[in-house]
């Protein structure tokens, strides 16, 4: 597991260091300037003539530091203070006089024109770190403007300027870089997008700074490694039977919707489940007999009660929503399943979109076993914050979402966030463009049902699932280029995926 800062906690990690550890402030800086012309080095950047613009906080500590290292190294270096020099840090200072005599230019301003008229090959960008706090606006952003013309390479130290290293937004504008190294633990705002785009070639640098207050603090969100998703994988004994393995019923597809249920049932299949029931209206039979026959295929005209009960009785897990449709018998039906069931329990795509205009549906509910996937639409529908609202700090808004509720939610989008109270969040860094497409979402549902029916627990179901979803599209990108994914894919490749897993 890695930790994923956010600007707040990773300047308590650095304070704590500092203070408590005693490892001197200036050292820090040196060993995070080091990391970083060590990488810049290792990338093979041409280094011809090199300009660092830094601000007047420890990030552009950091920039000038690089700089002298550079100077003393002979190359053609010019650093630039952008900031205001009575506001230096005192680290800035320092590395301000430290940079006399060593060859470097040192400029205390920025100058357009002369900036624009050098034929500079590398800008690196220590404007600011994570002590940005407000938009940037003025004439910082002018100069971000400048950078982000300049033909050179650009690389950012710890973080585009202007990237919120807590939630991933460009304040006003920011730097895009080519590549950014990241001192310590990569801040979350560097794989949220828009932030991870901005960023490039993203490396972190272990610098020292201790992860203790991280770890105190349970609000720092975090990644899995490749070693504790193949530490989750269900296991396949030699001794079993399908029933081994689970019993999952979908409520899924509709009425010319049967492709959700589909979907959903190949990739509880795929990735492992014994028996995958699937209730669906009656116009479906036919053809999800044909299109997955390992499927039972239970079918429903009206709402009949008891049927639904003794479904669900027969169930290990229950998977309901995609492609069910919003009419009164799909109402009826999500009403009782919430009310009814006390397994495990997938809510997905129309399942949300009834609940959002019946959140009343959840009182008295086994809310604790229930995991919800929205994607954003679904998120504002049932959260009642506008999508421009989440995307202001989506963890904050999915943290106070899932307290309210006492649900594990997966909220979908190009970097997927999981969360359950009591638990870090959970960013999901597997994915792609690829998977861009309709039916990738059923797919979804599908999987992380398939490791609840597995016996995994609500939390691991919705890691590892987005997690080998992300990893399915991968492979399939690999295989056929970023444009001709289809979800039945994705869900076929899924089980591979997991054996990929295995092997790491
Ligand atoms: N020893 C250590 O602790 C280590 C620290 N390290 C490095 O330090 C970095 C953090 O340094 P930091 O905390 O000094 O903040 P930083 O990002 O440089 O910016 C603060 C300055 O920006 C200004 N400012 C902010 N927003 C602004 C805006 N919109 N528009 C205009 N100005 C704005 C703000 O101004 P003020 O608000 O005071 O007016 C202040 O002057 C970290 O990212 C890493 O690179 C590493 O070397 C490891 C060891
Ligand atoms: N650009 C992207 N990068 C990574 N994953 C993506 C991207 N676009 C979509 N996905 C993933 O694909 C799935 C789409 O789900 P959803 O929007 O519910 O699709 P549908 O409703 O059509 O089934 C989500 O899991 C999402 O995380
Ligand atoms: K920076």
């Amino acid at each position: 597991m890695r930790y994923l800062p956010d600007a707040k906690q990773m300047k308590t990690a650095d304070s704590f260091t500092i203070n408590e550890l005693k490892i001197p402030s200036l050292e820090l800086m040196e060993r995070a300037a080091r990391a970083c012309v060590n990488h810049i080095k290792d990338w093979k950047i041409n280094l011809n003539k090199i300009c660092v613009l830094c601000g007047s906080g420890n990030n552009g500590g950091d920039g000038f530091a690089i700089a002298r290292m550079f100077a003393w190294e002979g190359y053609d270096v010019t650093a630039v203070l952008v900031g205001n020099r009575d506001h230096c840090t005192p680290e800035t200072a320092h590395q301000i006089e430290q940079l006399k005599n060593t060859g470097a230019q040192f400029k205390e301003q920025f100058e357009q024109e002369a900036f624009e008229s050098e034929p500079y090959t590398l800008i690196i960008d220590a404007i600011f770190g994570v002590g940005l706090c407000r938009e940037v606006g003025g004439r910082y952003a002018q100069i971000i403007e400048c950078v982000n013309q300049s033909d050179a390479v650009r690389m950012s130290v710890d973080i585009p300027s202007g990237i919120c290293a807590t939630t991933g937004n460009v304040l006003g504008t920011a730097v895009r870089a080519d590549y950014t190294v990241t001192i310590q633990e990569t801040k979350v705002g560097l794989v949220l997008d828009p932030g991870r785009s901005y960023a490039g070639i993203c490396v972190s640098e272990d610098i020292g700074i201790v992860s203790l207050p991280l770890e105190r603090d349970e609000e720092t969100a975090c990644t899995l490694e490749g070693s504790d998703y193949a530490a989750l994988l269900p296991k396949r004994n030699a001794d079993s039977n399908k029933g081994t393995y689970g019993k999952l019923l979908m409520i899924t597809g509709s009425k010319g919707m049967s492709g959700a249920a589909y979907l959903g049932s190949l990739a509880a299949y795929r990735t492992g489940t014994g028996l995958v029931q699937i209730y669906t209206a009656k116009e479906n039979r036919v053809i999800l007999q044909s299109q997955i026959p390992e499927a039972i295929i239970t079918t429903y005209e009206k709402y009949d009660v008891n049927e639904l009960h003794r479904l669900i009785d027969w169930a290990d897990v229950v998977a309901i929503g995609s492609g069910l449709g919003t009419k009164k018998t799909a109402r009826k039906i999500l009403k009782e399943t919430l009310a009814y069931t006390k397994k495990p329990c997938v809510i997905d795509a129309d399942g949300l979109n009834i609940l959002s205009e019946h959140m009343d549906y959840l009182c008295g509910a086994d809310c604790e076993h229930f995991i919800f996937t929205p994607h954003m639409k679904e998120f504002e529908r049932i959260s009642g914050l506008k999508i421009a609202e989440v995307k202001k700090d989506r963890i904050a808004a999915l943290r106070t979402f899932v307290k309210e509720y006492d649900v594990t939610c997966v909220l979908k989008d190009s970097r997927t966030t999981i969360a359950k109270p009591r638990e870090r969040v959970a960013v999901n860094l597997s994915g792609c463009a690829a998977m861009a497409k309709a039916g990738s979402g059923d797919v979804l549902a599908g999987i992380i049902a398939s490791y609840l029916a597995q016996g995994l627990s609500e939390w691991e179901a919705a890691l590892l699932g987005v997690y080998i979803h992300g990893r399915a599209g991968e492979i399939i990108e690999k295989e056929q280029g970023a444009y001709s994914l289809l979800a039945r894919e994705l869900a076929q490749k899924a089980g591979t995926a997991m054996t990929i897993q295995e092997e790491n």
